[in-house]
């Protein structure tokens, strides 16, 4: 049944009867399939005979193409190709280079030393949506020429789902697996000229081919060719070894697309055409091939079953630490979350850097740039086609502290063309009022968020408790005040404790740091040295604390006159937590997620710490004494009407800042696994949802 169609430098490739497996027996059938299978996991290309597919058509089909090419080159112009997203058109000599490069400039010298010496004309499905196919005036020669082709793209369309069968019943799957990938025929008939050339074309130049080396894009190719000769196909030595045509035959090789559905266990192999072995005098007669690319689904869906992915994207403050070392735990929860949804790719990627100057409207929107950027080399890597439209990306923003709240801002941004509304709405008790919104909300956002997760962010402001120890009655003095704050300067900010500014810092707020290079002149002996925090330090100090106090509701603090020198720079830093004062905007801005959610099914959570077993009550005399495991960083809502938050337990720490800052350090956090998980949970049930569903990674080994 089987013989070697080619074997040579290490290439076998198999020639197989596919009769055996359309009409066989059920052992025939699958020892068929068996076969097929391993000829795309050894050569990636194999032989076919026994096609659904008589010599006298495939004759008539090849006439009709040599009739098309003879047409005017005019003619042939006026239905050029356009773009990579149709697909569609006429190639002129020279336009297209087939080549496993990349770099556009790589691919433009290559070209421009040896073009290729093909012309070509890209059919595709018919009826698709935008996408209509270039016809030449049906005339002369050319009457049924459309018949022809689209008759012929949908007997391909038919093989390709035949041989996808057979792939799936050698991997021993359901025969049907593939089936919803290939049943819409969103396949390109590719009708192929390589012109009559002067042998000395390929001495002069020995870079000389009629096609570059480069593998095909989609999940197989239906290669059918003439007797000319010249398709060559690289061997494992790293040879190029002759594809000899075989009468009424079909060279079938995998694409880059099943290559990656199936995690490489089947090949997709470099191939080229180059000079015929033999030729009349001194030119190689034209040659003319047609090629069933088949992309092996529907280009809505197709980006996502490549490449499909679900990021993470952490906001980490100030660097990568505040994830842990190196941003571990969004590592370690990208491979939870991989864990549970295999049919995605999960990364996580963190913000590199947390700038803080200006308003927060400000960080968020550079923020946002850095995000789009992110998303667009990914799906430009990948080469989605209309990524706007549909993505192959979903992202998870999670942000610790003050990123959730960024994270929250970017999202209502997507969703909203603008910043939440600042009328007032309430979030206690469950009795919100809508946001209103006249615009309605964006569902068609790029990037497409699908969830935010937030760590301790004090989306309502932080606890009373956290900032005062029977000390708020002191705020009308700000010396105090920044005494009382000074540690919890950096926990905003995330930074690890062991760069913590010091505790015991007495200086009056008239000492605050200004900027390095921006030292004041006056600048008092016994001013807090920025030490090994550096700049970043000083801002988490000052905004830090401006935060602080704001939640504290000491409005004495942002006394200005005391404020002797740097006040510029300090004010664009306290801008940023600014916010965290702004009640009715706190209030607004969960009241905006919770619509989310419920409107766009944008996830949305806050794991929150609370104090566990080390922790003992405290006094706070603004609001009497909190219960040590009622000791949490955040304000609480009043009842859980704001989305859903969820209590991250810490039974080692003994106050909220520590508990705060140490959520993502195993060592000091006892409920660090539990936190993982419920973060995992999160996410995963988030983004089980169609877009999930209809992915497939393939992993099918
Ligand atoms: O013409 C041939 O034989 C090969 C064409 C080819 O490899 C392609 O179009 O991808
Ligand atoms: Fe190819």
């Amino acid at each position: 049944m089987e013989s070697a169609a080619v074997k040579s430098e290490g290439l076998v490739i198999p020639l197989i009867d596919f009769s055996l497996f359309l009409n066989g027996t059920p052992e025939q059938r699958k020892e068929t399939a068996q076969a097929i299978l391993h000829g795309f996991q050894t050569a990636g290309f194999i032989y076919l005979k026994g096609l659904p597919i008589t010599p006298e058509y495939r004759k008539g089909l090849f006439e009709t193409s040599a009739k098309y090419f003879k047409l005017p080159i005019e003619t042939k112009m006026s239905h050029c190709w356009t773009t990579p997203e149709a697909n569609r058109g006429y190639s002129a000599p020279g336009r297209e280079k087939t080549t496993s490069l990349t770099d556009p400039e790589d691919v433009k010298k290559l070209r421009d030393a040896a073009p290729d010496l093909k012309e070509s004309l890209e059919i595709g499905r018919e009826g698709e949506p935008g996408h209509p196919n270039f016809w030449p005036l049906e005339q002369g020669e050319l009457v049924g020429f459309k018949k022809t082709m689209v008759d012929f793209h949908d007997k391909c369309k038919y093989l390709h789902m035949e041989v996808m069968r057979a792939i799936a019943v050698g991997l021993g799957i359901d025969e049907q697996w593939f089936d919803s990938f290939t049943d819409v025929g969103d396949n390109t008939l590719r009708l192929l000229h390589y012109p009559e050339v002067k042998k000395d074309v390929f001495t002069i130049n020995p870079g000389q081919v009629r096609a570059g080396a480069h593998s095909d894009y989609g999940s197989i190719t239906l290669l059918f060719q003439d007797s000319r000769g010249g398709l060559q196909v690289q061997s494992p030595t790293g040879a190029f070894v002759d594809a000899t045509p075989i009468e009424n035959t079909c060279v079938v090789n995998a694409g880059d697309l099943l290559a990656r559905w199936s995690n490489d266990n089947i090949k997709s192999t470099i191939h080229r055409v180059v000079e015929p072995p033999s030729g009349d005098g001194n030119v190689y007669p034209a040659r003319y091939s047609i090629a069933g690319l088949s992309k092996g689904l529907e280009l809505s869906t197709y980006s996502d079953v490549i490449i499909e992915g679900l990021h993470m994207i952490a906001l980490d403050i100030g660097g990568e630490d505040t994830f842990g070392d190196k941003s571990e735990f969004a590592q370690h929860l990208a491979a939870l979350i991989s864990a549970a949804l295999p049919k995605v790719d999960v990364r996580a990627i963190t913000y590199p850097k947390y700038e803080t100057r200006g308003d927060l409207h400000e960080c968020v929107s550079r923020f946002q740039d850095w995000l789009l950027e992110q998303v667009i080399d990914i799906e430009v890597a990948n080469g989605t086609p209309s990524p706007t439209i549909d993505p192959s990306v979903h992202t998870i923003l999670i942000g610790h502290s003050m990123g959730g709240i960024v994270a929250a801002e970017t999202v209502i941004a997507l969703t909203n063309d603008k910043l939440i509304p600042h009328s007032e709405y309430e979030v206690t008790g469950g009795e919100r009022e809508q946001a209103p919104s006249p615009e309605g909300l964006n569902s068609l956002m790029f990037p497409y968020i699908q969830g935010v997760l937030a760590f301790d962010t004090p989306f309502l402001g932080i606890a009373p408790g956290v900032v005062a120890h029977g000390a708020e009655s002191h705020y009308n003095n700000a010396a105090a005040a920044w005494t009382q704050l000074s540690g919890l300067s950096t926990v905003l900010w995330g930074s690890s404790s062991k760069d913590q500014p010091p505790t015991s810092n007495k200086q009056p707020v008239g000492a605050l740091p200004a900027p390095e290079n921006n030292q004041p002149k006056n600048n008092q002996p016994n001013a807090p040295k920025s030490g090994g925090w550096g700049n970043w330090g000083k801002i988490a100090m000052v905004a830090g604390a401006a935060g602080a106090v704001a939640a504290g509701s000491a409005a004495a603090y942002m006394n200005r006159e005391q404020i002797t020198t740097g006040w510029s720079w300090v004010s664009s830093h306290l801008e940023f937590v600014g916010c965290l004062a702004r009640g009715e905007e706190l209030k607004n801005r969960v009241v905006a997620l919770v619509r989310l959610n419920k409107e766009l099914d944008i996830g949305f959570a806050n794991l929150y710490t609370r104090l566990g077993k080390a922790s003992s009550p405290k006094q706070v005399s603004m609001v009497g004494t909190v219960l040590g495991k009622e000791r949490t960083f955040c304000n609480l809502p009043a009842k859980q009407a704001a989305g859903v938050w969820k209590e991250a337990i810490n039974d080692a720490a003994t106050d909220e800042a520590g508990a705060h800052m140490c959520m993502f350090e195993a060592k000091e956090n006892p409920g660090y696994a539990r936190l993982s998980e419920d973060a995992k949970d999160f996410i995963v049930a988030w983004s089980k949802n169609d877009w999930y569903e209809t992915s497939t990674r393939g992993d099918i080994e």
